[in-house]
Parts: C-alpha cells; sequence; structure tokens
C-alpha cells in the first residue's frame, strides 16, 4: 500500500491519543500486539464483499484506537462516494494503492489536529483495509457489469427485471404511480444499412447518453433488444410520463450525430403506460408496447400513451 500523507489544518488543544488494545500483561505497543490487533481487524474486514460495508467496519474498528468523527472514501472511476460519521475540522488523506492498482482515496475526519503518531497507526491499519477494499471493489464491479449492456452501458434485461419488481413493490406499498417508456429507435436498419454497423452501433450508445442526461437520477433506463429500450419513471403518473417521453423525444430529435463525417438523423417513437391497480408487469410491457405501435403507425418521432 502507498499513501499520500495526512494535509491536516491548524491545531486545537485537548488531543485524544491512540488506545491500543488491551493485551495480557504485554506493553500494547508491542510487535506482537499490533499483529493481534491487525489480524482481528483483518478478519472483520473480510466479512463482506459490500464496499459501503466494509468502511463501516473499518471505521468503527479504527476508533477504538484513535478517535475519528468521520470518514469520506472516494473511487473517481467507478463513480463511488462513501461517508461514514460526520465532517469535522481536521483531516488527513490517504491515496490507497495495490498491485499498480488504484483503490481510491480515504479521508479521515475530526475535530482535533492528528498528531504523528496518530496518523502512523492509521496508516499502519490502513494496511489491512486495502485488499479487503480491493475485493469489494472488483465485486462491486463484477456485480454491476453483469446487470449492463456492454455496448450502451443501459441497465440490460437481468437488471429490469430486478428493477421491476422492486419498483413495483415500492408503488404497491407507497401507493405512489409508476410508469414505463418503451422506447424504438425509427429505421434503425436504414441507419445500420446505410452508414454501417460500426454507425448503427454509435448511434445506439448516443441515443443512451442522451436518454440518460435528460432524466433524473434515480429514471432507470435499460436495453431491452436491438434499438429498443425501457425507461422506468418512479413516482412518475402517466400525464407526467407523457411529458418525460415529449422532452426525450424532442432532445432525440436535436441530437448531433457525425460519424465519419457524415451527420445522421435520429428520431424514436415512444410508448407510454401506467402500472395500474390490480396490474401484471407483462400487462404494463404490452400496454407499453401496444402504445409504442400506435406512435410508428402515426408515422414514427411521436409520443403514445394508453393508460
Ligand atoms: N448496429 C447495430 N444494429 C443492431 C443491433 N441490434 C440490432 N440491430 C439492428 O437493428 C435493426 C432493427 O430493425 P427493425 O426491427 O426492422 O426496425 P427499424 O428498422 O428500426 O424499423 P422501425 O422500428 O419500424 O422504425 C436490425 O437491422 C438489427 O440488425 C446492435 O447492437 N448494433
Amino acid at each position: 500500500m502507498q499513501s499520500m500523507p495526512a494535509a491536516d489544518k491548524p491545531n486545537s488543544s485537548n488531543i485524544k491519543l491512540i488506545t491500543p488494545l488491551p493485551t495480557k500483561g504485554k506493553h500494547p505497543n508491542s510487535t506482537e500486539s499490533q499483529l493481534l490487533l491487525k489480524i482481528r481487524l483483518m478478519n472483520r474486514l473480510q466479512n463482506s464483499l459490500e464496499v459501503e460495508r466494509v468502511l463501516t467496519v473499518f471505521f468503527h474498528e479504527i476508533q477504538t484506537h484513535v478517535t475519528i468523527h468521520g470518514l469520506n472514501y472516494i473511487h473517481k472511476e467507478l463513480n463511488i462516494n462513501v461517508s461514514v460519521g460526520e465532517q469535522s475540522h481536521h483531516s488527513c488523506n490517504y491515496r490507497l494503492i495495490t498491485d499498480n492498482e488504484a483503490v481510491g482515496e480515504i479521508t479521515f475526519r475530526r475535530q482535533q489536529r492528528f498528531q504523528e503518531e496518530e496518523l502512523a497507526h492509521i496508516e499502519s491499519l490502513l494496511g489491512c483495509l486495502v485488499y479487503p477494499l480491493r475485493n469489494a471493489l472488483q465485486y462491486q464491479l463484477a456485480v454491476t457489469t453483469a446487470l449492463k449492456d456492454a455496448l450502451t452501458g443501459a441497465g440490460n434485461r437481468i437488471a429490469f427485471d430486478n428493477a421491476i419488481k422492486r419498483e413495483l413493490n415500492i408503488c404497491r406499498r407507497e401507493k405512489q404511480p409508476l410508469s414505463l417508456l418503451m422506447i424504438d429507435i425509427d429505421h434503425f436498419k436504414n441507419i445500420n444499412d446505410s452508414y454501417g454497423h460500426p454507425a448503427g452501433d454509435y448511434i445506439l450508445k448516443k441515443t443512451v447518453d442522451c436518454l440518460q442526461y435528460s432524466l433524473r437520477n434515480i429514471d432507470m433506463t435499460f436495453r431491452f433488444g436491438g434499438e429498443e429500450f425501457v425507461v422506468l419513471l418512479s413516482k412518475t403518473d402517466l400525464i407526467n410520463a407523457e411529458l418525460v417521453a415529449e422532452r426525450l423525444r424532442q432532445n432525440i430529435a436535436a441530437m448531433q450525430c457525425h460519424y465519419d463525417g457524415q451527420s445522421i438523423p435520429v428520431t424514436i417513437s415512444i410508448g407510454t403506460a401506467m402500472f395500474g391497480e390490480g396490474d401484471s408487469i407483462f400487462c404494463l410491457l404490452e400496454r407499453a408496447d401496444k402504445a409504442l405501435y400506435q406512435a410508428k403507425n402515426q408515422g414514427r418521432n411521436k409520443v403514445c400513451a394508453i393508460a
């Protein structure tokens, strides 16, 4: 593990020093007690493959040796940001690297300034965190990848099946509306035929980027098949779903797509449906599909809804 040393702010008094583990008659800072402490910590850290859980365990364990009020962890590439405890005035941060692999950045916060002895203790305990954290990151990456469409980055069918079950439960329990958009790129075969398959792939990616950019963070986009996508709009009734669908339609039509020096016009058709009482997932999808069929029949680049 390599670490980037702390950047701390001006001191205040009343510094709480490290409280080592009680040991049987030995000096707490002896190598043996340090080793036991690390073994215990590593055992605890290896109990989970969830990044947040690993960090929470580390936060609670480290607290018994060094006073820490808050911990923040960031992995930019994986878009992970975890905070445990409270924000405080003084901080020290470390960049974690193992086997040439970046494992993110961790910041410890507290109200009093960190002392050199404490920083050394934190650094030595961080050595126990790096591998369990790396394993948790790899697990999270594997799970996320398994639920994504490799080409576009949208959720795949497995992700959709999971999401719709979860959203339906929430919608029933909280008596909130739930709407679904079935989206299809118009004349996509012509795009492939006229500009080539790689251009078609590029359009699929651009379309998903534009859909996601145009939606709220909580809305979910899934690739259903070839050039067909589904958007789940939680807590959204049919009227608002139509407004969202119309915004998506307009944004896609205004999207600039250039491939190999050629400009490619793209439009989508959208079928909209809302989950009703006693509805099944199958019925909801069927209504959205019917609405999409109507949009195609009405000349494409259209939004249709079925209540
Ligand atoms: N480039 C590319 N093309 C794909 C992919 N998956 C499916 N397709 C193509 O998408 C096209 C879909 O064509 P159709 O189902 O006839 O639909 P369409 O041409 O969009 O016509 P309408 O939906 O009626 O407007 C087919 O030519 C498929 O080969 C993919 O991952 N990449």
